[in-house]
């Protein structure tokens, strides 16, 4: 406030010498009021760079890592991604974010999802020939002047490229939706996720700003306007169960895996584990993704996997790509675990769905089934740093928040969480900024 008060007129006009046409600067000569200055001023903010002294480093940092960066690394790639973003936030105006985020975002949502049902991908990237929107519109059935407005809104979006009046050929992002393992990540959103999220702001006001803690009386069920818990819910909308799968499925892909070399020691659970023993339960482990990398992967690892969910998911599961030599099983991870004295009871983004107490649930059924000194829990989730935490975790712990009242977590919360359910943390193994630890423990 001192600094808007202290503000000089000239401090509150625009670069290029004119100024405010909104009062601020007073005709009849009169002083301006700390309330017209302080106007003036945010006008002024709200129109000019984000943060103008940021922008000089941040221009030398991509121009000297984009001259070096691989783009095939993943660390090179998304450092110098990371950097460039960076840019585009010091350099855009507060209008333009403002924008941004409200126009563009929800739009752009908008059209992918219409593109994805009207399997508009599929045929504009099923080769590299530019296509007119009169040619996708008879392809897809949709009316040539919305398919027109729809193209050039995506175009605009960076989702497809102009090759010409009415024309557009296919990028990256194109290509990988007309795959549903991965459009489905759109409907699925529309389904299952961000009517809850749109409605946190009021369910958090009406909650008095406390941190959610009921998965059955959240945002959720204000968005969706249901009293079931999201996965009570899921059971109750197979399409959108099935698409939430299927986006479980790739939403963490090409990013480093704990069972890539370098991340855990994979090969230390391999001892003591004979060919007929349970090397690895996915407990919660969707359509058994990371069972089947796992044994891409460690082809050769000894002792069986078995994949375990609840009765719907184990049946989408069975559809899809599994690897043949994974055992499925249907399973209720509030009940008795069935499968005792595994070499390591493995989960992936489960106890993030979860309170606390629920959570303790879920880890005190793994404690009855270890076999001490050799059992371990494997858990695959964010550790949430105390500074630089990144965009994508953070997303998830307000989806968390909206759709489950349940959290991300730091690493005081796992260790007070885990040692509170009988276990301890052996060690936390971290691969870089943004992707899940494993987190490994043993009976306390
Ligand atoms: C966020 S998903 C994570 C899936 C998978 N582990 C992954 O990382 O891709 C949570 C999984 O927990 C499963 N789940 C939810 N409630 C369950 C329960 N009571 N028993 C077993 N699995 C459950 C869901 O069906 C879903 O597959």
């Amino acid at each position: 406030m001192t600094d808007i008060a202290s503000l000089t007129l000239s401090e509150t006009t625009h670069t290029n010498g004119h100024s405010h046409t909104n009062g601020a600067n007073h005709t009849n000569g009169d002083c301006q009021t700390n309330g017209d200055l302080q106007e003036a001023f945010i006008d002024h903010r709200a129109t000019s760079a984000n943060t103008p002294e940021l922008v000089p480093g941040l221009v030398d940092q991509v121009a000297s890592l984009g001259k070096v960066a691989s783009l095939q690394d993943h660390t090179d790639r998304a450092t110098l991604l990371e950097a460039a973003r960076s840019l585009v936030y010091a350099l855009e105006t507060p209008r333009e974010a403002m924008i941004r985020y409200c126009w563009s975002q929800a739009t752009l949502y908008a059209t992918l999802e219409t593109g994805v049902d009207l399997g508009l991908f599929a045929i504009l990237s099923k080769d590299e020939r530019p296509k007119s929107a009169a040619e996708l519109a008879k392809a897809t059935g949709a009316n040539p002047v919305l398919l027109a407005r729809i193209l050039k809104h995506l175009c605009a979006m960076g989702v497809i490229l102009e090759t010409g009046p009415n024309e557009y050929r296919r990028t990256g992002i194109s290509i990988s939706l007309s795959l549903q393992r991965y459009n489905d990540a759109y409907p699925c959103m529309t389904n299952c996720i961000t009517s809850g999220v749109l409605a946190l702001p009021a369910q958090l006001k009406k909650d008095g700003y406390a941190n959610p803690a009921n998965g059955k009386d959240c945002a959720f069920q204000r968005g969706f306007r249901t009293d079931l818990h999201f996965f009570e819910f899921m059971k109750e909308n197979p399409e959108a169960a099935s698409q939430f799968n299927n986006h479980m499925s790739v939403y963490h892909q090409g990013r480093p895996s704990w069972m890539d070399v370098g991340f855990y020691d994979v090969p230390s659970l391999f001892a003591n584990v004979a060919q007929d023993d349970v090397l690895l339960v996915d407990v919660g482990g969707s359509m058994g993704h990371d069972l089947s990398e796992f044994r891409r992967k460690w082809s050769n690892a000894p002792g069986r996997l078995v994949l375990q969910d609840l009765p719907d998911v184990v049946a989408q599961a069975k559809t899809g790509p599994l690897h043949p030599s994974i055992e499925t099983m249907e399973h209720d991870f509030f009940t008795e675990q069935p499968i005792k004295g595994a070499r390591a009871y493995y989960m992936h983004s489960v106890l993030h769905d979860w309170t606390d107490d629920n959570c303790r649930k879920i880890l005190k059924g793994l404690v009855n089934a270890m076999k001490p000194g050799h059992s371990k829990v494997l858990i695959n989730e964010n550790v949430i740093p105390d500074t630089n935490a990144y965009w994508e975790t953070t997303s998830l712990d307000i989806i968390m928040m909206a759709d489950f009242a349940s959290t991300e977590r730091t690493e005081a919360h796992w260790h007070q969480l885990i040692g509170s359910a009988g276990l301890k943390i052996t060690k936390i193994w971290n691969a870089q900024k943004g992707v899940e630890s494993l987190i490994e423990c043993e009976l306390a």
